[in-house]
Formats: C-alpha cells, sequence, structure tokens
C-alpha cells in the first residue's frame, strides 16, 4: 500500500518547511518518506533534502517564462497545466516506490486550490495509481491576528476542500509565533491571543468572532458590509467544516500530534504485515557474534 499527503495553503504558510520536517520526522520514525516537489517555482539551493521526484524536471517556470513569456504567476498555472497533461510521467516517476509514504509539496497559488481543478484531478490519478490519499491545508498562525484575514482563510480552505473526496485535515501553522512567551513584553498579547480560550476560538472558529458588535463603528458605516458578515456567520455556522490542528514545529510532540491524525486520517499501517526475522539481511546479525 502507498501513502501519499498533500501539503497544500496559501503562499508563504510554511508547506515546504512542514514538509522536510515532516520527512525528518518519518526518517527518525524509521519509516521511509519521499519528498515530492510539485512547485515549479521552488528554488533547488533551498532544498535541504533532495526531492525524490521534481517537477522541474518536467518543466520549469524559468523556460515557461523565458520561452512563453508568461509572467510568475500565469506561469505556475501553465506548468500544472502542462504536468496534468504529462500525467504518466508522474505515473512513471511515482512507479517504483511501493510500501512508501510520499510527501507531496504544493505551490502557493490560491487559485491552484479556488479556481482550478488541478488537485481534484491530481488526487484522481494518485488514487487510480492506488496510492491513499490525504490532503493537509495550511494557513499560518498570523492570520489570527486579523479576523478578517482569518476567516478569509476558513473560506479558502472550505472552498478548496469542498470538492475533495478524500480526508482533509487542516493546519493552523507557526504556532511558535503565538505561544505568549514571558520574554515577550505583550506576553502574547499584542495580537489578542493572550489566552488559550481565545486560541481555540480560531482553531474551531467561532463564527461570532466576526458577528459586528453593537456600536461598532464600521456597523453604522457600511450596513452592506454588516450583512455580508451575517451571512459568513450563518455559513460557517451552517456548515463547520473546517478546524485547525495547531503546528509548532520547535515542538516535537506538537509534529506527533500532527502526523497521528494524518496517519490515521489513511489509516496508515492496518494493511502491514507484521516484518518477518527474514527481512533482515544476514550482516545485520553479523555484530552480534
Ligand atoms: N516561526 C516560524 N516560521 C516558519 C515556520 N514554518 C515556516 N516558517 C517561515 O515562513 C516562511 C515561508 O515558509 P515556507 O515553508 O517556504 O512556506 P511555503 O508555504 O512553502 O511558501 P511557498 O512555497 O512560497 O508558498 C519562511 O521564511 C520560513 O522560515 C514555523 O513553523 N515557524
Ligand atoms: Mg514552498
Amino acid at each position: 500500500m502507498r501513502y501519499a499527503v498533500l501539503v497544500t495553503g496559501p503562499a508563504g504558510a510554511g508547506k515546504s518547511t512542514f514538509a522536510k520536517s515532516f520527512i525528518t520526522h518519518l526518517a527518525a520514525s524509521k519509516r521511509t518518506g519521499h519528498l515530492v516537489n510539485l512547485d515549479p517555482a521552488a528554488d533547488p539551493s533551498s532544498f535541504e533534502y533532495e526531492p525524490t521526484i521534481d517537477i522541474r524536471d518536467l518543466v520549469s517556470l524559468e523556460d515557461v517564462m523565458s520561452e512563453l513569456e508568461y509572467g510568475p504567476n500565469g506561469g505556475i498555472v501553465y506548468c500544472f497545466e502542462y504536468l496534468l497533461q504529462n500525467m504518466d510521467w508522474l505515473e512513471e516517476e511515482l512507479g517504483g516506490y511501493e510500501d512508501d509514504y510520499l510527501i507531496i509539496d504544493c505551490p502557493g497559488q490560491i487559485e491552484l486550490y479556488t479556481h482550478h481543478p488541478f488537485i481534484p484531478t491530481l488526487v484522481q490519478h494518485l488514487s487510480r495509481m492506488d496510492i491513499r490519499t490525504c490532503a493537509t491545508y495550511l494557513i499560518e498562525s498570523q492570520f489570527m491576528e486579523d479576523k478578517y484575514k482569518f476567516f478569509s482563510g476558513v473560506l479558502s480552505a472550505m472552498s478548496a476542500m469542498v470538492n475533495l473526496e478524500i480526508p482533509w485535515i487542516n493546519i493552523m501553522s507557526k504556532m511558535d509565533l503565538v505561544t505568549s512567551n514571558p520574554e515577550d513584553p505583550s506576553g502574547g498579547a499584542r495580537n489578542g491571543l493572550r489566552r488559550k480560550k481565545d486560541i481555540a476560538r480560531y482553531l474551531d472558529p467561532d463564527p461570532l468572532l466576526i458577528a459586528t458588535t453593537r456600536g461598532d463603528k464600521s456597523d453604522k458605516a457600511n450596513p452592506r458590509f454588516h450583512a455580508l458578515n451575517q451571512a459568513i456567520v450563518q455559513l460557517i455556522e451552517d456548515h463547520p467544516l473546517v478546524s485547525f490542528l495547531p503546528l509548532d514545529l520547535t515542538d516535537t510532540d506538537s509534529l506527533e500530534y500532527v502526523v497521528s491524525h494524518i496517519d490515521y486520517t489513511m489509516q496508515y499501517g492496518e494493511h502491514e504485515e507484521p516484518k518477518e526475522p527474514h527481512d533482515l539481511d544476514e550482516g545485520d546479525f553479523q555484530d552480534l557474534e
């Protein structure tokens, strides 16, 4: 059985950093993971881990920009379209990895998740290849500093996930930036997240956070804005699809918690046979003699 974890989310959410930490964590637990880079704009010098499969071997953003005169954003969309037309390339690249865990680092372009069928199409191909897939959608903790930004993140997560027929996990990344640090003079109060309870209202989004309170100036200034907020509150209340797992990469337990959720949603290991002693090389015993 093969497994794949798609790492998606808006630009700069910490996808590549999470993917790297994930691989490191698997290696430390003696599990084999492979990094698949699907970001045609990734900077090769930033790879701490050489990806096993790299979209840039198929199509490079630089070439698309110089030869087809695309800008960087249209260029990425073009690269992804090209990938979907050449899925046999990916199938071939993926062919040789049995019993493995693939971590697929995706680009941060929001269009790829909201108005193109890229991820659903990719997911269909993966399931045709008998790869059990789960998706993660990261948004960064700084989004919690601004209620409106946060809810636009929630809505983007919702719009990205509704079309998918695979398990989906939302992750609030960079939690190390919000834990109230005793050395921070504001004690985390700067972003209004002093108390655990406040954070909980974001991780399990409480739509009342954006319900306009009476006496709020914006309420008087623009009644339409108020009506829109009410509609969004209603939408989130009626469809509580989105909640976030906090991820603090400076804390191994936090990463382990997220990984165990991912394993669980994919029912990882359910089909694994216990390893027989003959799976070990004879050489393994020589040291014991
Ligand atoms: N404090 C903190 N910073 C982080 C964390 N994860 C990522 N960053 C920083 O956030 C920035 C973006 O991280 P990336 O991992 O490149 O984000 P990405 O989602 O892959 O970005 P794109 O591929 O450009 O969309 C970098 O400067 C990282 O060092 C984290 O857990 N904590
Ligand atoms: Mg990245």
